[in-house]
């Protein structure tokens, strides 16, 4: 049977924005007990000040939940048995402007607390904040996929782990304008933050970097394990025939000892296909390696210009950025659409955060979208019934509305109409999201 929940748990809500002790206690606190829920290995001394830098950078949103009434001998008698954090970023929906998110992170439940209703309380509460904030979308990265669609969370991109073989050279079919060159990250720590927002803008499905990101990728320090200084990091530099920093990569040698002597890209950002290609073409051509190990959208512009396609090798396809729509008028207007179509959508959200009709017109790319009282609409427009998942996911386009039509995932309710509105919310490429969070 279920464990009851625990009602005598006490949640302690931080913002971090200006800077106090007590602030900075509880962002030490929500760091050790996030480490600790993720099993990483915790550093003898860890690197507050970095910590406490990023913390405020993203001006994050976070909840300590203590158990008072937690054994005197345990560590939960000091420390957190629940961390959940959430700070505000940008979304690539494709349509010009990027979309305000509402960025969750670092949930965490102490093993000994876990599967009492912990997590379902918080993230039901943080739903309802983001909404009532006027946020259209909550974001996060999962780290098991079974988690968050009860939530009315949907994977909106996925990515593909790859490795190129390269043994003796690789070679493409395509001679590619530009130059990449062995980079000195202290020499570009500006260059490398305007590029970021460039990549970002030409990134469908990205979400903006964070400085934690930015330092990453410039090796100021290597995860969230440890802030300190990273070892053996390599960074290379895409130039574009103007001189323009168009693309920047990150990446470690494997050891020598290992079965194949490998490059391993730990980020790589560009702001074009040409430039990533590059990159990739450059790695991909040093001396002694045998293999690159990479990540890319599925459909991988990389793949298509291999001399060799089979040099491409995929490890895995995984889910990478998951959405949850919560203000449909907000979040689909500010997408782009291939094709002009008007119809409805009826939504049964199970948490009925974004329940009701909604009316598309969409022209010229752009939709006007309008909640409306269903008995007053056109019946001949066609009006489809779905959940708040499958909204979650026709967002990037991930899924195509004539697919959860076939599929049952969604009904066809009402109308019938012409046209092109199965195919209303396609989108011209797939999304990608460089950056977790
Ligand atoms: C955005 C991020 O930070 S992703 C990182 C998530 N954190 C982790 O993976 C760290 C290790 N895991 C944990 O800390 C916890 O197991 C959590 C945070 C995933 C879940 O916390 P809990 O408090 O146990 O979840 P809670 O009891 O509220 O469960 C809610 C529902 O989700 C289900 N659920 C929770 N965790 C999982 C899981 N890992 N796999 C499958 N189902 C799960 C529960 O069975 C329950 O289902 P029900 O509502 O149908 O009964």
């Amino acid at each position: 049977m279920r464990p009851e929940p625990q009602p005598q748990l006490e949640t302690r809500t931080f913002q971090a924005d200006a800077r106090s002790g007590e602030l900075d206690e509880a962002i030490k606190l929500f760091h050790r007990a996030t480490g600790i829920g993720f099993y990483e290995q915790l550093p003898e001394e860890p690197n507050w000040k970095n910590y406490l830098d990023l913390t405020y950078a993203q001006k994050m949103r976070f909840c300590l939940v203590f158990d008072p009434h937690a054994e005197p001998h345990s560590r939960h008698a000091t420390e957190p048995v629940h961390t959940y954090g959430a700070f505000p970023g940008l979304l690539n929906a494709g349509g010009g402007e990027p979309v305000p998110a509402h960025k969750i992170t670092s949930v965490t439940v102490a093993p000994s607390y876990r599967r009492r209703g912990v997590l379902g309380r918080q993230i039901t509460a943080d739903l309802a904040y983001a909404q009532q904030e006027g946020f259209p979308l909550a974001a996060l990265t999962a780290s098991e996929a079974t988690i968050y669609g009860r939530y009315g969370f949907e994977p909106a991109t996925f990515q593909c782990r790859f490795t190129l073989k390269c043994a003796g050279g690789l070679k493409l079919r395509v001679q590619l304008p530009g130059k990449v060159v062995d980079a000195d990250p202290a020499r570009l720590e500006a260059d490398y933050s305007a590029l970021a927002v460039r990549a970002f803008e030409r990134t469908f499905g990205s979400v903006d970097s964070t400085e934690y990101d930015n330092g990453y990728a410039l090796g100021r320090w290597d995860n969230w394990e440890t802030l300190d200084k990273p070892k053996n990091l390599r960074f290379a530099a895409y130039y574009d025939d103007a001189g323009q920093l168009g693309g920047f990569a990150t990446y470690k040698f494997g050891g020598w000892d290992e079965p194949k002597a490998k490059l391993v890209v730990h980020k790589l950002i560009a702001t074009s296909d040409a430039a990533r290609i590059k990159l990739f073409e450059y790695l991909g051509n040093h001396d002694l390696v045998e293999e690159v190990h990479g990540q890319g959208p599925v459909a991988d512009p990389l793949r298509q210009v291999l001399d060799n396609v089979r040099d491409y090798h995929v490890r895995s396809i995984d889910d990478s950025l998951w959405l949850r729509v919560l203000d449909v008028a907000a979040a689909f207007q500010v997408r782009g659409y291939q094709h002009d179509a008007r119809l409805l959508l009826r939504v049964n959200d199970r948490m009925d955060l974004i329940s009701g009709t909604y009316l598309f017109d969409v022209a010229d790319a752009r939709a006007t979208v309008t909640r409306i009282d269903e008995g007053q609409s056109d019946p001949d427009l066609p009006l489809v019934a779905l959940s708040e998942r499958e909204v979650a996911g026709l967002y990037l386009g991930t899924v195509q509305l004539d697919q959860l039509l076939d599929s049952g995932r969604a009904e066809l309710v009402g109308g019938a109409g012409a046209g092109n509105w199965r195919r209303a919310f396609s989108v011209a490429r797939e999304g990608f999201t460089p950056h977790g969070f």
